[in-house]
């Protein structure tokens, strides 16, 4: 099978190239997604199998005051690749997130809950899914959430880099959610891809870490296992003013996942003993 996958770079490109070196990997410079065209011309030209896409504009703040760059790249990018998977007749996988949702409610999401993105981010992630959906082929889009490795920039390297400075952190202690491992996402995204070629599943599924946790329990686990003596304060979202707001519910229900692909939740805590053990090595 041979996959084809935009970007390169990011965490979750990362972790597919370590998981299917074999796999074919567009970097910015082959396929810039503000180019939608480029990218539909891309996929014309390589005739995969199957089409992953890992690359997105992912800067949450800045998203506020470059939204319509963020379109272009979350929105019309993938339109445009699914556009051209359909043309092919191939499977199109892309990967959106949990803040397509306004975080109201303390349940998790269900895949056909209402949507209503908070921010700037969110509303180009979903017009994004609305044009995969649209362009009418076999696709899948899995919404993950909270997304760390080893690589790039995550909240786990954020933390670890303030605590080479501060040994006390105010973390904000009502946004609930489910940190997700990138290597557990790619992992996903390549069983998904097997089966998706054998025409199976399809449609949008969820995939976010458990147990949920929030962004100060989250950081208080990091310090345990790192070995970090840093006292994490659980403060407010008031109190952690940002350009873009953030759902205070990120909690993912992961059942139809499990359904069509056997796949469950990955426990984000081994998850992180894994990327701590990569960032020492
Ligand atoms: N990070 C998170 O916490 C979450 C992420 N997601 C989604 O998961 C997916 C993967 O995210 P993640 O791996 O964290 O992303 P990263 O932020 O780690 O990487 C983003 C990737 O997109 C590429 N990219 C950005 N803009 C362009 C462009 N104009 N043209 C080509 N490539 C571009 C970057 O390339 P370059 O290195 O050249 O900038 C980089 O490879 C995305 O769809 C994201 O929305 C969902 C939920 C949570
Ligand atoms: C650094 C820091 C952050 N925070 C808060 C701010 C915010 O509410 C929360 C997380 O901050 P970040 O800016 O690292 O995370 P953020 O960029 O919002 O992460 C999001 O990225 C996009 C791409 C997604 O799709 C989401 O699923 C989610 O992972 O932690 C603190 O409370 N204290 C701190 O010292």
């Amino acid at each position: 099978m041979s996959i084809l996958v935009f970007g390169s770079t990011g965490q979750v490109a990362t972790e597919l190239r370590r998981q299917a070196p074999e796999a074919t990997f567009l970097s910015r410079a082959d396929a810039d997604l503000s180019d939608p065209d480029a990218c539909a011309a891309a996929i014309a030209a390589h005739k995969p199998d199957v089409v992953i896409n890992a690359a997105a504009y992912t800067a949450v703040d800045r998203a506020e005051e470059e939204e319509a760059l963020a379109t272009t790249v979350n929105g019309d990018a993938p339109a445009a690749m699914a556009r051209a998977c359909a043309d092919l007749g191939v499977p199109f996988l892309h990967v959106s997130t949990d803040y397509v949702f306004d975080g109201t409610g303390t349940d998790p999401w269900q895949v056909g809950d209402p949507v209503a993105p908070l921010g700037a981010y969110g509303r180009s992630k979903l017009v994004g899914e609305e044009g995969v959906r649209a362009a009418g082929g076999a696709h899948a889009i899995l919404r993950t959430s909270w997304v760390f490795s080893a690589h790039g920039n995550n909240f786990v390297k954020t933390m670890l880099r303030l605590s080479e400075t501060r040994d006390a952190l105010n973390v904000v202690e009502d946004q609930i959610g489910g940190p997700t491992p990138a290597a557990d996402i790619a992992a996903t995204l390549l069983a998904m891809s097997a089966k998706m070629r054998a025409g199976q599943g399809g449609g949008t599924y969820h995939y976010g870490g458990a147990p949920a946790t929030s962004w100060a329990g989250f950081a208080r686990e990091i310090f345990t296992r790192a070995g970090r003596d840093v006292t994490v304060t659980g403060i407010p979202t008031k109190d952690y003013p940002t350009p873009a707001a953030r759902p205070l519910n990120s909690q993912m229900d992961g059942s139809t996942l499990r359904t069509d692909f056997g796949i469950d939740p990955p426990d984000w805590r081994a998850g992180l003993d894994a990327v701590l053990r990569d960032l020492t090595v």
